[in-house]
């Protein structure tokens, strides 16, 4: 079912506030001199704004909370009537498919919208998503990670979804928000396409990018991504690759029900010993991937591309701060970043059904899902891939002669992307970051993905940029989540600079 809205209040227009940016085209300086001084001037209504969105737990991942998922896709639709954005629709897309808890599980919403449909402009698609990672004050936030905290010493904003990618997403409304009041008319057609399963693997859009290629995408010339991070915390930098995720979960089970270690212990296999053997045959404590076939599918490492690396402003320090410890696996900055970007890495995420509260329960757990992920990058095959796991941890539980079941599944993937960072978008995007942060922009990649980001480049034939707002150091999907006042008010001058720098281009 789809539901569509349109809306066309306006706001009533309010005193300028200029300042002089002398190094904006002269033709744009007036321009950017009044949308700068709104979006100063909106400081405290921008934030308010992320403080009601992150209210709103919008976890993907976790079934029970799916109803607030789909309220976070309404609020936004309420920001962007309030915004007088047109053809808001509310796209549906169905059942969410296996492995599900809920057989009749709808996925959230995909939040579609206009700005202008003007034939003599550019349209440019801003993706984001409204879904968030999980967060529990008990994971060791400092403050409610529900509850926008703002912490006037550091400037900064405490959130689950500050960083990722909420505050971005909402940086994009807050543009539009800062032409109307300065009256200055919106370079670009805008589209909006937000959705709610980003952080669970983006299920359900790929098809509705497809779908909608020719209809509502049909003009789309650009598509330009805010949901990733600067590498470290003081330069800004325009992204233009992305690893991939291939998800997993190993199930081991045994016993009918939980038992008491003290009766059964010694005299039953145990599902969570199996299933330890099983993880630890994934990986080594360097990092090294211990699954035979993987290594070979990963694209060798030119002198052109080696090159690349070399200027990069990053440092072991910087790595160390993010981290908050000192537990890197390499020294050289060119090796961390070749570990982040292009080459695979294997990670466990936890383990569903295993005891993990305080106390010292004497459990015997009868059931436990392993989880974990491994980044893809050129030019491994995502199910090639699959099959090189699904095999391998076959072969292990095999060998343990367990008379346990132990089966292995694919969650969901995503796709890496990689494209050339010489397109009018990337080129205008560069001169937009050097007006705000007065630096040039680092061109890098990225250790983490984004699924759709292929998607949209092969289905709508157009360039995609990434155009992160947060730093480094953010926390995204860790605790104490933020975004610094300072990244979120620049990413929002960047972000309205690049609109009309890439109108302008050829
Ligand atoms: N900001 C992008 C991001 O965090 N992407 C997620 C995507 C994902 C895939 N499966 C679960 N999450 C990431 O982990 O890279
Ligand atoms: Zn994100
Ligand atoms: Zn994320």
């Amino acid at each position: 079912m789809v539901i569509s809205i349109i809306h066309s209040a306006r706001f009533a227009a309010k005193p300028l506030l200029g300042r002089s940016i002398m190094s904006a085209s002269a033709s744009l300086q007036p321009k950017f001199d009044k949308l700068f001084g709104k979006v100063d001037e909106l400081k405290s209504q921008f934030i308010d704004i992320l403080g009601s969105a992150v209210e709103i737990p919008a976890v993907s991942g976790d079934e029970s909370l799916r109803p607030m998922v789909v309220k976070k896709a309404h609020f936004l639709v309420e920001q962007l009537q309030r915004l007088g954005f047109s053809d808001i629709q509310l796209k549906h897309l169905g059942t969410q498919p296996p492995p599900v808890e809920d057989p009749n599980l709808q996925l959230p919403p995909v939040v579609l919208s206009r700005y202008g449909s003007d034939p003599k402009k550019k349209t440019l698609l801003v993706y984001g998503h409204y879904d968030v990672q999980p967060a529990k004050l008990s994971d060791g936030w400092e403050t409610e990670p529900f509850k926008l905290h703002v912490d006037e010493k550091k400037q900064l904003m405490r959130a689950r979804g500050a960083t990722d990618d909420t505050g971005p997403l909402l940086a994009w409304l807050n543009v539009v928000q800062a032409h109307r009041e300065a009256e200055v008319e919106l370079p670009v057609n805008l589209i909006t396409c937000f959705e709610g399963m980003e952080e669970s693997g983006s299920l359900g859009l790929e098809e509705l990018i497809a779908e909608e290629a020719g209809k509502y995408f049909k003009d789309v010339d650009a598509v330009c991504i805010s949901d990733n991070y600067w590498l470290g915390t003081k330069k800004p930098v325009l992204t233009y690759g992305l690893r991939g995720v291939n998800y997993y979960k190993t199930t081991v089970e045994g016993p009918a029900a939980d038992l008491h270690s003290g009766i059964f212990g010694g005299t039953v296999a145990e599902p969570l010993i199996d299933l330890v053997q099983v993880l630890s045959s994934l990986v080594d404590s360097k990092g090294n991937i211990l699954i035979d076939g993987v290594a070979e599918m990963v694209a060798p490492l030119t002198e052109k591309e080696e090159k690349l690396y070399d200027n990069i402003d990053f440092s072991l320090d910087d790595l160390n701060e993010a981290t908050g410890s000192k537990t890197s696996l390499y020294q050289k900055p060119k090796d961390i970043l070749m570990h982040r970007w292009r080459y695979p890495s294997l990670s466990l995420h936890g383990v569903e059904g295993a005891f993990s509260g305080a106390g010292a329960k004497t459990v015997i757990p009868a059931k436990v899902n392993g989880k974990f992920s491994i980044r893809t990058v050129p030019d491994m095959d995502s199910k090639k891939l699959d099959k090189l796991v699904i095999d391998h941890c076959d072969k292990v539980f095999k060998k343990l002669g367990s008379p346990n079941k132990c089966t292995t599944e694919l969650i969901h993937d995503g796709a890496y992307w990689i494209t050339d960072p010489h397109s009018p978008s990337f080129t205008a995007a560069a001169k937009a970051t050097k007006l705000v942060y007065g630096v040039d922009p680092d061109f890098t990649r990225e250790g983490g993905s984004i699924p759709i980001t292929v998607s949209f480049q092969q289905c709508l034939n157009t360039s995609v940029i990434l155009l992160p707002v947060g730093r480094g150091d953010d926390g995204a999907h860790s605790t104490n989540e933020k975004l610094d006042i300072s990244n979120y008010m620049n990413g929002m001058k960047t972000m309205a600079a690049y609109l009309h720098y890439y109108a302008e281009s050829g």
